[in-house]
């Protein structure tokens, strides 16, 4: 099982970010939450700065993890740890993905999404909600 970490940015309106797949990468134009693959002895903190900064040239601030979604792709297993984070200095640059979107919850469903995120977008209604 592959572990990966995504993070769950909020804006001033309460917008989330959400950052679409290139056509080079693995499940081409889906849209997902930044982040990526936990490297070898690396905390999940540390590999969401990591990934947010390689791929958006922000710093974040990890502040609470929530609830982890397994899913099974046809050609892999992941297990995604969601990480609610902060931004804390950058300006968004897209290093690797072809575009990105600040998305009301309720406006998330319009999107494709991944298999996995759609599962965390659900677990996030329900935090959000309450
Ligand atoms: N970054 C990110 N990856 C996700 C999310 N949901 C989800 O299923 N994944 C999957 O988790 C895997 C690891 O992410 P990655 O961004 O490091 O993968 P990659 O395409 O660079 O490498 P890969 O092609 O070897 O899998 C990918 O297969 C990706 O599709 C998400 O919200 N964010």
């Amino acid at each position: 099982m592959i572990r990966v970490v995504c993070a769950i940015i909020k804006n001033a309106d309460g917008k989330l970010l959400l950052t679409q797949r290139s056509g080079k990468m693995d499940h081409s134009y889906h849209w997902e939450f930044p982040g990526g693959k936990v490297e070898n002895d690396e905390t999940d903190y540390a590999a969401i700065t990591r990934e947010i900064w390689e791929e958006l040239q922000i710093e974040v601030e990890p502040l609470k993890k929530l609830t982890q979604v397994d899913w099974q792709y046809p050609n892999k297993k992941i297990a995604l740890v969601p990480i609610i984070c902060e931004i804390r200095s950058g300006t968004l640059n897209l290093n690797e993905h072809l575009d990105f979107v600040w998305l009301a919850i309720n406006e998330l469903t319009e999107l494709n999404v991944l298999g996995a995120d759609r599962e965390v977008v659900n677990n996030l209604k329900r935090v959000y909600e309450n």
